[in-house]
């Protein structure tokens, strides 16, 4: 046999491969008989990372280290490193190996040969060349091209009419205003003016920066200078049903407090009305059950003129080549994102690479003075003008929902500040200084025992009483300890209060004193912490409270018309259920524990087991087999049939019938809906999710735990995506001093080309 196949074997054995990463190697080799060492390895490691999100193969990071490039474990690296001296030391005599071979069609050096189906395309720069899958290449290829045009297109603005309408949307501050100016420049506004002059616009911004409210301020500009506003055909889209419920709803809000505003200038309402409902990505585009093709594309693109698509972050590069397909050529697709968050689940970092110069904004002088004609800001031309997209492309600044540490602290975890130390002007605190004082504040606040302390405590069902109880509180002020407890090692000393602090952020992070035991996560589960006493039990007794109500009334057999007073006592039941449900669910989104990673002690798996035999324990929870009323469930796999999706978090509880009916009920903004549990084949317990998994959710209280061995899984963009999940608190767990520390030093990079196209 092959040595070189079996060497991939072997490694696929060793589970450091797939199965179907040396598969893919022994597959070229029946294509290609002669097939050279470099191209059978590098189509088995372009496999390989493709299946850890990456698009391409950088062959000469790959060649010259490959042990950074492959960041393998310590066994497997040892392999590699006895292996890799066999193959050519020089990038060059990779890419003449894989120029000789008829299953790779080079395209690196402009002189392409003709496309035979080639499964791998060699790509890039001859300095940079990268190796792709042909599948990736198509889609990098159709997403560069897609963006490229519609970036490019220059619609005509009426420069009069969009600056007046500007100016009513972004008022300047009034006299009695002045305490809080805008930002400036104003992006919001710099953004709205683009979006206006061309096909596609790309927003990007941290939490609360105002993607949305700008959203919606943009679509009341589209509508005032459309030709023909009452036939303007405006969609929402976002990749889960929740972050599309969420999407509508503060669309929704902004739309009707700028209708009161602008006190009948144009008619919003209407707008709203029109809209329709916010959809998932794969319903917007009309998903084939179990196929890769959409009903809409190129030839049957969707019926829009208008498309605004929240948390593209999510949005793999496949989707995205789908949606762009998808457009109509003349219609306005409005991107928002956080570019700083995890990049998909799926291949690709698109928002990211899009966003590749959102920080230094790359604008032409021509684009600045379009700003400055339309939108009255006076931004500098930038020294090196990007690209028509980077034109088209605005990073908004300013949170606005984070007037805490909780913002700060996110800002800090992207500048990889962890300690005072390593702080500049943009980012005054490091993320260890913002949580030592909050932790302190939450100390200091003595009404609560810290969960690592409370564990003996015996759980009432009452616990807010206990809560409060003089002798619960006497033992939690004794055993509270100093801040100095919660100190990272080589810490420098806690920064001095903040300035500013004279208005203490209240304990709105907090970091648990190490050591620490998974159990600590449990008692924030039954219990919150102090100053954030948020947690499972809220939702419980809201479930128990309305189960102990009357239960509702069965519906009437179809065929016995029933008296009006009966039917009147029937509906009202129905919707005493609603409300109740919705109590339910609102109440379970105030807490979630999100984790890194799904194994070992740390991870959801073990986390859901535990919390859920803690909450059995106390009596709020009656787990009997696999449905019981107040599980809380999350889909793992789209259906459509069904309704439900990949990401759906919902709560199991009963039917309005009764007790023994049990639905699983999903909350999309007001929109309720529900299914039976007996349909439900593809859920898992969501006590604990990954962070992964909880991307484009919010929770009033979040607590982020961290494993206890780093890894590469343990990434910057990780910690940064689970700190902004949090709404008003935060809780974060390190098993070991340090470890937020060692994840913000680790930066993720996809391999992609589409930033340097
Ligand atoms: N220019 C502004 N003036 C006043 N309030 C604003 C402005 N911009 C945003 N806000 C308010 O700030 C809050 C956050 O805005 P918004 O929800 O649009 O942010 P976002 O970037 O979409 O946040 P997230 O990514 O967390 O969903 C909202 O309450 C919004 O009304």
């Amino acid at each position: 046999m092959n040595p070189t196949l079996h060497t991939l074997r072997d490694w696929s054995e060793q589970g450091w491969l797939r199965r179907l990463d040396s598969a893919m190697a022994d597959f070229v080799a029946q294509h290609d008989p002669q097939a050279e060492p470099a191209l059978l390895v590098a189509t088995a490691l372009l496999a390989h990372m493709e299946g850890r999100g990456h698009v391409c193969l950088p062959l000469a990071d790959l060649v010259r280290q490959p042990h950074s490039a492959l960041a393998w474990t310590a066994q497997a690296s040892e392999a590699l490193g006895t292996f890799w001296p066999s193959l050519p030391p020089e990038p060059a005599a990779w890419v003449q190996a894989l120029q000789r071979s008829p299953v790779v069609r080079c395209v690196a050096d402009g002189n392409a040969p003709p496309d035979t189906g080639q499964p791998l395309v060699l790509g890039g720069t001859p300095e940079a060349p990268l190796l792709y899958l042909r599948r990736y290449w198509v889609y990098e290829q159709q997403v560069a091209q897609a963006v490229g045009q519609r970036a490019a297109v220059a619609q005509a603005v009426d420069e009069r009419a969009a600056r007046d309408w500007l100016n009513l949307l972004f008022p300047k501050p009034s006299a009695n205003n002045a305490a809080s100016p805008p930002p400036v420049p104003d992006w919001q506004k710099i953004a709205c003016a683009l979006a206006l002059r061309s096909r596609l616009t790309v927003i990007t911004g941290g939490p609360g920066t105002g993607k949305t409210y700008t959203a919606a301020r943009l679509l009341a500009l589209l509508l005032a200078t459309s030709p023909d506003p009452a036939q303007l055909r405006v969609a929402l889209a976002a990749p889960t049903g929740k972050a599309a419920a969420r999407l509508r709803q503060s669309i929704d809000q902004s739309l009707a407090s700028l209708q009161a505003s602008l006190q009948g200038a144009i008619d919003l309402h209407a707008l709203a009305e029109r809209i329709g409902k916010a959809r998932t990505l794969h319903s917007l585009l009309g998903m084939h059950q179990g196929s890769r093709q959409f009903q809409h594309n190129a030839q049957h693109p969707l019926d829009v003129d208008v498309l605004i698509v929240d948390e593209t972050s999510m949005v793999h590069l496949e989707m995205m080549a789908a949606l762009l397909q998808a457009m109509p050529p003349q219609a306005t697709l409005i991107l928002l994102g956080d570019k700083d968050q995890l990049a998909s689940v799926e291949a690709g970092s698109v928002l990211g690479d899009l966003c590749a110069h959102a920080q230094d904004t790359r604008y032409h002088p021509a684009t600045c003075d379009y700003l400055r004609a339309v939108a009255g800001e006076a931004l500098s031309a930038s020294a090196t003008p990007g690209s028509a997209l980077d034109q088209q492309t605005v990073m908004l600044r300013h949170s606005r929902r984070f007037g805490t540490d909780i913002g700060a602290l996110a800002k800090a975890v992207n500048a990889g500040a962890a300690f005072a130390i390593q702080t500049t002007p943009d980012v005054p605190w490091g993320a260890y200084d913002l949580l030592q004082r909050g932790t302190r504040q939450a100390l200091a606040a003595g009404t609560w025992a810290p969960p690592a302390q409370v564990a003996q405590v015996p759980v009432a069902t009452d616990l807010a009483a206990q809560k409060t109880a003089p002798q619960a509180k006497a033992k939690a002020s004794a055993r509270a300890r100093p801040a100095a407890a919660v100190q990272a090692p080589d810490a420098p000393a806690p920064a001095p209060e903040a300035p500013g602090s004279a208005a203490p952020a209240a304990g709105k992070v907090y970091l648990l004193p190490t050591p620490v035991l998974p159990e600590a996560v449990v008692q924030l589960a039954l219990h919150g912490r102090a100053l954030a006493p948020a947690c499972y039990g809220d939702y419980l007794r809201a479930m128990q409270h309305g189960m102990k109500a009357r239960p509702v009334p069965a519906a009437p057999a179809t065929n016995a018309a029933p008296p009006d007073a009966a039917s009147a006592a029937q509906t009202s039941a129905v919707d005493a259920h609603t409300a109740w449900v919705k109590t339910v669910l609102q109440a379970f989104d105030r807490f979630r524990i999100l984790c890194a990673v799904h194994d070992g002690p740390w991870g959801d798996r073990a986390m859901n087991q535990q919390v859920q035999n803690a909450l059995a324990r106390t009596g709020l929870l009656q787990p009997q087999g696999e449905w019981f009323a107040g599980r809380p469930i999350m889909v793992t796999r789209n259906d459509k049939a069904l309704g439900v999706f990949n990401g759906d978090v919902g709560v199991v509880l009963p039917a309005p019938e009764g007790k023994k009916n049990l639905r699983a009920y999903f909350l999309d903004g007001e929109q309720l809906r529900s299914v039976s549990v007996s349909r439900l084949a593809h859920v898992e317990t969501a006590f604990a999710m990954t962070i992964h998994k909880s991307q484009g959710s919010e929770f009033f209280h979040t607590v982020v735990v961290l494993p206890d061995a780093g890894g590469d899984l343990l990434t910057r963009e990780l910690v940064y995506t689970g700190i902004t999940r949090a709404k008003e608190f935060l809780t974060l767990v390190e098993p070991r001093p340090g470890l937020l520390g060692t994840a913000m030093a680790q930066q993720v990079k996809r391999a992609s080309g589409l930033s340097i196209k």
